[in-house]
């Protein structure tokens, strides 16, 4: 039911359109979520309060915030003969087989923009030269840390890829920044657009890769990439013996996914790796019967889980690190009575008690699984990379407590590629691991774009080197207007939040401000959203922006409410009892290190999470219950 009589003037006038959308029930929430919005104080509230509001919120955006792009083309099949994760992703929607399979839509969180603005306006150069362009990198202090910087590329080309088109564009620099850029002009590919049949949205945009939490970064997604990485022995995948990935004869790492590679995401696959054929072993051990098919399965099954639940419990909450989402994120694994509670009763109670993981069924709100436009966009942080890579000494003597003596600063340029592989054998695993793991990241802000992406050799989705660089900040600027995204004010609209109104709002940075001007002059609604993003006063604890955090309210529970094998075929029958067990079992990145580099662990990592600056203390014992802890 259009719910229009409560839309008074309590409601932002640029908001009062939304809520015409809304059932009674729903304007009602939606006044709870905007009153203390116009308050600001969601994440000053007590966790239970916090909670509650951010409940309302994710309720909110999963009606209003989740559309279907293209046609629904799929087949019925049977769910039981396809109790494992397919290669491309196909079979696990429970009555289309097709859906979060490789090759289709990206979703939209929004419908696309309406702006008026077109491609070029602001020229994306200007964009990248006055407001991204790193002047000095500002770092993440003792907050993230280079393997979180990495883990988030890990988890990307999990996810997703834009297919591209084969026609090409150019963008040249404009006079007025021409000698400040690193590249006068450049060339890439257009994203290709693909007609949807769809009412609202003439064409979309493919995604080559599966959208599930499949692994497929370090499996592989299609037949073929799966096929490269299997050794066909035992269930296990390829791997060097120094623990690296192998690689081909043209120096490309064999692994799930190569594109853009560097030695920080090749090593990640690698420790996947490691933990893959680990869980091998331990199944073979307590199913001898079992086959090379049968352990590939499970153990894709169970690696896949454990890579998603480090995400969601270890990663993100270093990411957003606040009692709040701390207790959010325990509640989508876990839910509100805890893991022990889970642990000996299962999963009882729905969602709220027991959390997403081992719900009966997925639960999609109507809406097939895809991953969105906005996503991707929100997903854009090239700036948690540094310039260089600060290699460690593991081998010194010194005392314990110290952290490691800086042996070498090697410029990101060459950790990346071939050339990176390369570096990373002769670097060998632990030396990268440690360096990585006391090295802050770039910090989520403007005028802190890499300076080596600006004259980017960006690979072919086979790893293979492009013959033109690229300038990826003025690319990413293009790439999101090209895609239809929504700017950041009409992002915030259409997202239900409180648009801004001028630059204040934004920030409180006088430097800031004037740049914008420059850029934008008073235009508030011509403010790109990777910019908004970037330039946005962040919520303490939080090393992303609050407008991109909404998204991943929504998207980060769908990735594990939608999915069969966390939901209805989360059990003994589809994991077996040891590969279940093995998922519970693990609940950091540091307990997955720790399994595989015991002295490690014990020697350099002092802090609690492995996405922490190693020598950051460790988090303090809080004898106040989480649910009951106060404002902060
Ligand atoms: C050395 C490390 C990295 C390199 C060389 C690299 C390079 C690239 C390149 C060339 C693209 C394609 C741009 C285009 O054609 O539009 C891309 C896309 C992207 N990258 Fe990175 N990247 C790196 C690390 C990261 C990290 C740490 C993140 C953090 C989230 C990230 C997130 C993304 C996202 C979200 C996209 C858009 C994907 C899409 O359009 O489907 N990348 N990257």
């Amino acid at each position: 039911m259009a719910f229009s009589v409560l839309s008074s003037s309590f409601i932002h006038p640029q908001l009062t359109t939304s809520i015409a959308k809304m059932t009674l029930l729903d304007a009602i929430l939606f006044y709870v979520v905007h009153f203390v919005d116009k308050l600001r104080i969601w994440h000053r509230l007590p966790v239970i309060l916090g909670l509650i509001y951010l409940a309302i919120r994710r309720h909110l955006h999963q009606r209003y915030n989740l559309f279907h792009v293209g046609g629904i083309n799929g087949h019925k099949y049977d769910t039981k003969e396809f109790s494992y994760r397919t290669s491309d992703g196909k079979c696990n929607h429970p009555t289309d087989n097709m859906i979060g399979s490789q090759g289709t839509f990206f979703g939209r969180n929004m419908l696309p923009s309406s702006s008026p603005y077109t491609l070029m306006d602001p020229h994306p150069t200007v964009v990248a030269n006055k407001l991204l362009a790193r002047k000095k990198l500002i770092d993440n202090e003792k907050q993230f840390n280079m393997i979180a910087c990495s883990w988030i590329q890990f988890m990307i080309h999990d996810w997703i890829d834009h297919m591209e088109d084969t026609q090409q564009v150019e963008i040249r620099a404009p006079d007025e920044v021409a000698d400040g850029c690193p590249l006068k002009s450049f060339k890439f590919f257009k994203t290709k657009k693909i007609s949807t049949h769809s009412p609202y949205l003439k064409t979309g945009c493919l995604n080559t890769r599966t959208p599930w939490w499949d692994g497929s970064v370090v499996y592989g997604n299609n037949e073929d990439g799966v096929r490269r990485v299997r050794t066909f022995k035992d269930g296990k995948l390829k791997i060097g013996e120094d623990g690296l990935l192998e690689h081909d004869e043209k120096g490309i790492p064999i692994s799930g996914d190569v594109r853009n590679c560097w030695a920080g995401f090749s090593l990640l696959q690698a420790l996947f790796v490691k933990e893959h054929n680990a869980v091998c072993d331990m199944l073979k051990e307590k199913y001898p019967e079992f086959d090379d098919e049968e352990l590939y399965r499970y153990a894709r099954l169970v690696t896949s889980a454990v890579i998603a639940k480090i995400h969601t419990i270890d990663w993100t909450v270093e990411l957003l690190k606040t009692d709040t989402i701390l207790a959010g994120m325990r509640i989508n694994w876990y839910g509100f009575l805890g893991k022990r509670i889970k642990d000996i009763f299962g999963h009882f109670g729905g969602p709220l008690f027991s959390g997403l993981v081992g719900l009966r069924r997925p639960r999609d709100h109507g809406v097939p699984y895809s991953l969105t436009e906005e996503f991707a966009s929100v997903y854009r942080m090239h700036s948690l990379l540094p310039d260089k890579l600060i290699l460690r000494d593991i081998k010194s003597t010194s005392s314990e407590l110290e952290c490691p003596p800086v042996l070498e600063e090697v410029p990101m340029r060459e950790m990346s590629g071939k050339e990176g592989e390369k570096r990373l054998s002769k670097i060998g695993m632990e030396k990268m691991l440690v360096s990585m793991g006391y090295q802050a990241s770039g910090a989520l802000t403007l005028w802190n774009y890499p300076s080596w992406m600006r004259n980017l050799v960006a690979h072919d989705i086979n790893g293979e080197d492009r013959p033109d660089p690229v300038d990826m900040a003025a690319m990413e600027i293009y790439r999101d207007r090209e895609r239809g995204v929504a700017r950041y004010n009409e992002f915030r609209r259409k997202l239900l939040m409180i648009p801004i109104s001028k630059w204040e709002d934004l920030t409180d940075d006088k430097e800031v401000i004037e740049a914008l001007h420059q850029v934008y002059g008073d235009e508030i609604e011509k403010l790109d959203l990777l910019v908004g993003l970037h330039a946005e006063k962040k919520i303490k604890g939080f090393a992303i922006s609050e407008t991109a955090f909404f998204i991943f309210l929504l998207i980060a529970s769908r990735r594990l409410e939608a999915d069969r094998f966390f939901t209805t075929n989360f059990n003994c029958q589809t994991y077996t009892n040891e590969g279940l067990e093995w998922v519970n079992k693990t609940e950091t990145l540091k307990d997955v290190i720790n399994r595989h580099f015991p002295e490690m662990t014990k020697k350099w990592m002092k802090c609690s999470s492995a996405f922490s600056v190693w020598d950051s203390k460790p988090d303090q014992v809080n004898y106040i219950p989480l649910y009951l802890r106060p404002a902060p």
